[in-house]
């Protein structure tokens, strides 16, 4: 089977240059100069349109137990979501209930996914028990293509990890190939603001953002920054809201430290207004790190300029309103943490290109490229070139749209962007050769997604 994408402008993170691109079965075989006469079995006509490598979403929570219940889409729902807003790829989180094995937690998330994703997938591994069997278990973990471990400063109880027990795991990291994540909160002072808004009867969804302040998440970033330094490893900052966090990360960057961060589509669009919602309303926008005040936003655009920042993910991870946000009513603590997106990365970033903060190529590298090779599956993925996989979007950069839970794929009651409209839409988009959503809508399959096995972050030096 081939196909034929003409007219577009080919966007890379190099640069965007008019190019047909051919596809002979799973791969690209050729960008071609516009009406370069070639036979195909298939022709997508992009006139007027990008065609741009398929988003990579390197931080998705499906199917994750989490506040007492699972988020809310299964690996089906979400990566069929994926799909429909151009993200052909996403790298899930397997998470290491306390007492368990690194790999027994492996097949079970193989289990949850093989055979149930629309696009590609693979996984990094949170760590919850730093012992001697889990440290030596990291090992095979990279062996079976997971190599990227996430620790918590955060959630005493639940997912934190003591500074010593960061050390061993960043010192085992170093030694593996390997490059540790960092959920970067002090969790320790914010579970002291918690107590003590509780104790005063402050309830509401907002406390969890003034529970939270952006100076503790600065202090963790720092910190879990001194210890990749004394140990040597390699470490991704994950979910990174706050403009003294963004410090941080770009003094050490600035030192030459393999050190990288992400940010979300949330931090760049959503605020403590959001929070502060009445009627219960600010529930839905409860994740942390919390959203933060809106003088926030423009540092982190700015990170994203200079890359600072390096990768937008969604760290999506839905759960809903009706049912599950309800938990918490009277103790925002209880709230279940997360907010739903992997379906409007590419979109939402786009506005960035609109508004003028970043550019188009910049726009394709924080969103694929960049991932691709931060998370070991560049060239294969993140670049539209003959050999890579044919993982395509054809994005009509004029088309105009409103985001709405009525109209979303995600398996979730709200949108945290409901009534924003949007310049751009996703046209066209296939996943390893085979189209998955077009103007007829949703033509791939449950199934068609694949393990990916990752090699080394490409950015270490
Ligand atoms: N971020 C969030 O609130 N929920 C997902 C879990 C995590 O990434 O910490
Ligand atoms: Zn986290
Ligand atoms: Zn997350």
């Amino acid at each position: 089977m081939s196909t034929l994408i003409k007219g577009g402008l080919v966007v890379n993170a190099t640069g965007a240059f008019p190019a047909d691109v051919l596809v002979a079965g799973e791969q690209i075989a050729a960008l071609l100069a516009p009406g370069f006469p070639v036979q195909a079995d298939e022709t997508i006509d992009a006139g007027g349109k990008y065609v741009i490598p398929g988003g990579i979403d390197g931080h998705t929570h499906m199917e994750m137990p989490f506040g007492g219940t699972f988020s809310a889409d299964t690996f089906a729902t979400g990566t069929t979501a994926a799909a429909w807003g151009g993200t052909t790829t996403i790298v899930d989180f397997a998470v290491q209930a306390k007492g368990t094995s690194l790999l027994a937690t492996l097949d079970k998330w193989h289990a949850k996914a093989d055979g149930n994703c629309a696009v590609d997938y693979g996984f990094h591994m949170i760590v919850s028990d730093v012992d001697d069997t889990s440290l030596k278990e990291m090992e095979s973990c990279v062996s079976a293509g997971v190599n990227t471990f996430k620790m918590f400063m955060a959630y005493p109880g639940v997912f934190y990890a003591t500074d010593g027990e960061i050390l061993r795991a960043m010192q085992k990291a170093r030694e593996i190939g390997g490059t540790v994540m960092m959920h970067a909160e002090n969790g320790i002072a914010i579970d002291q603001l918690v107590a003590q808004a509780l104790a005063q009867g402050r309830t509401d969804p907002v406390e969890h953002g003034l529970t939270r302040p952006a100076e503790l998440e600065g202090e963790a970033t720092s910190r879990a920054i001194t210890l990749a330094k004394v140990t040597g490893s390699p470490l991704y900052i994950v979910h990174l809201s706050a403009a003294q966090a963004l410090d941080a990360v770009t003094r050490a960057r600035d030192t030459g430290q393999n050190v990288f961060a992400e940010t979300c589509p949330q931090y760049l669009y959503l605020s403590l207004e959001d929070l502060a919602k009445p009627d219960f309303e600010g529930s839905k926008y409860v994740a942390s790190p919390p959203l933060r005040p809106r003088e926030h936003q423009s540092e982190l655009w700015r990170g994203l300029r200079t890359n600072d920042l390096s990768v937008v993910s969604t760290d999506h991870c839905p759960f809903c309103f009706k049912d599950q946000k309800e938990l918490g009513r009277g103790d925002f603590s209880k709230i279940p943490n997360g907010i739903p997106g992997v379906e409007h990365r590419m979109d939402l970033l786009h506005q960035g290109v609109v508004k003028g903060e970043i550019s188009l190529e910049r726009w394709v590298e924080i969103s694929s490229t960049t991932p691709a090779r931060m998370f070991g599956l560049h060239p294969r993925k993140g670049v539209l070139a003959p050999g890579a996989d044919a993982d395509i979007v054809v994005y009509d950069p004029t088309a105009k749209q409103t985001i709405s839970a009525a109209t979303h794929h995600m398996n979730v009651d709200y949108s945290a962007y409901e009534g924003m409209e949007i310049t751009g839409k996703v046209d066209t988009v296939l996943s390893r050769g085979r189209v998955v959503v077009d103007g007829s809508g949703f033509r791939g399959a449950v199934g068609h997604g694949r393990f990916l096995t990752r090699e080394l972050n490409q950015y270490l030096v």
